[in-house]
């Protein structure tokens, strides 16, 4: 069973991302959803990274979009640790979010739903937060999120605020720059994994960008 999460989950959410894991192993093999190598241990490994952002919990009853999911990462593992919020797993690419769809189906998780088409151009449920790793630059993910979002109406204590919370490495000066460029208002947190997942994760962080939108 998958081991070392940052997060308490109950022995049946663990069953569901270990399906997950299985899963998605087996579609991989023939449709491009994880960057190889992409053995059991290095999927579990992607699950781990995506769930350090349950490090702060998603307020019940958000909505929360996934952008550039790929093979529904965060989004699988967000919709498994909290089942009162609703994800949105987004990609471009049909073969991918018709993998998710498959996983959502037979993973039988009825909080997540896809949406399959550029970022650009989303139309579906409207985000009070918006997720994203390995996708894009954070004025652009910035940008996606504020065209589509819609207030959340306050803010829970202790849980993420509305806006983005996105997963990244290396040197970010020159995309916080950007961002600050694109939206001078926009507030931006960084958090070292270090502190989340262990030392070996030091070259990677949580990053959080809010406008004080509720
Ligand atoms: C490097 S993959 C990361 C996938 C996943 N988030 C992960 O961590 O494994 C980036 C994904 O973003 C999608 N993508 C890139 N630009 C996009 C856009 N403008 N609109 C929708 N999806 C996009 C790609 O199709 C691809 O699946």
């Amino acid at each position: 069973m998958i081991s070392d999460l940052p997060v308490d989950l109950s022995p049946a959410q663990r069953d569901t991302l270990d399906a997950y894991v299985g899963q998605l192993e087996r579609v991989n093999a023939r449709v491009n959803l994880v960057a190889r190598p992409a053995g059991r241990a290095d999927l579990e490994r992607h699950v781990r990274h995506c769930l350090a952002l349950a490090v702060r919990p998603f307020p019940d009853g958000a909505v929360v979009v996934d952008w550039g999911t790929g093979g529904g990462l965060p989004a699988v593992p967000l919709a498994v640790a909290f089942p009162d919020v609703q994800v949105v797993a987004v990609d471009a690419v049909g073969k991918k979010t018709e993998a998710v769809k498959l996983f959502a189906r037979r993973l039988g998780l009825e909080n997540l739903d896809v949406w399959n088409g550029r970022a650009e151009a989303y139309d579906g449920p409207a985000p009070h937060l918006s997720v994203s790793r390995a996708t894009a630059p954070l004025a652009t993910l910035w940008g996606w999120h504020v065209r589509a979002r819609q207030p959340m109406g306050g803010q829970t204590d202790g849980a993420w605020a509305p806006g983005l919370v996105c997963l990244k490495g290396g040197d970010l000066t020159a995309e916080t720059a950007d961002l600050g460029d694109a939206a001078p208002e926009a507030e931006v947190v960084t958090e070292s994994l270090a502190d989340v997942l262990g030392t070996e994760w030091g070259d990677k962080a949580i990053v959080s960008v809010t406008d004080g939108a509720v």
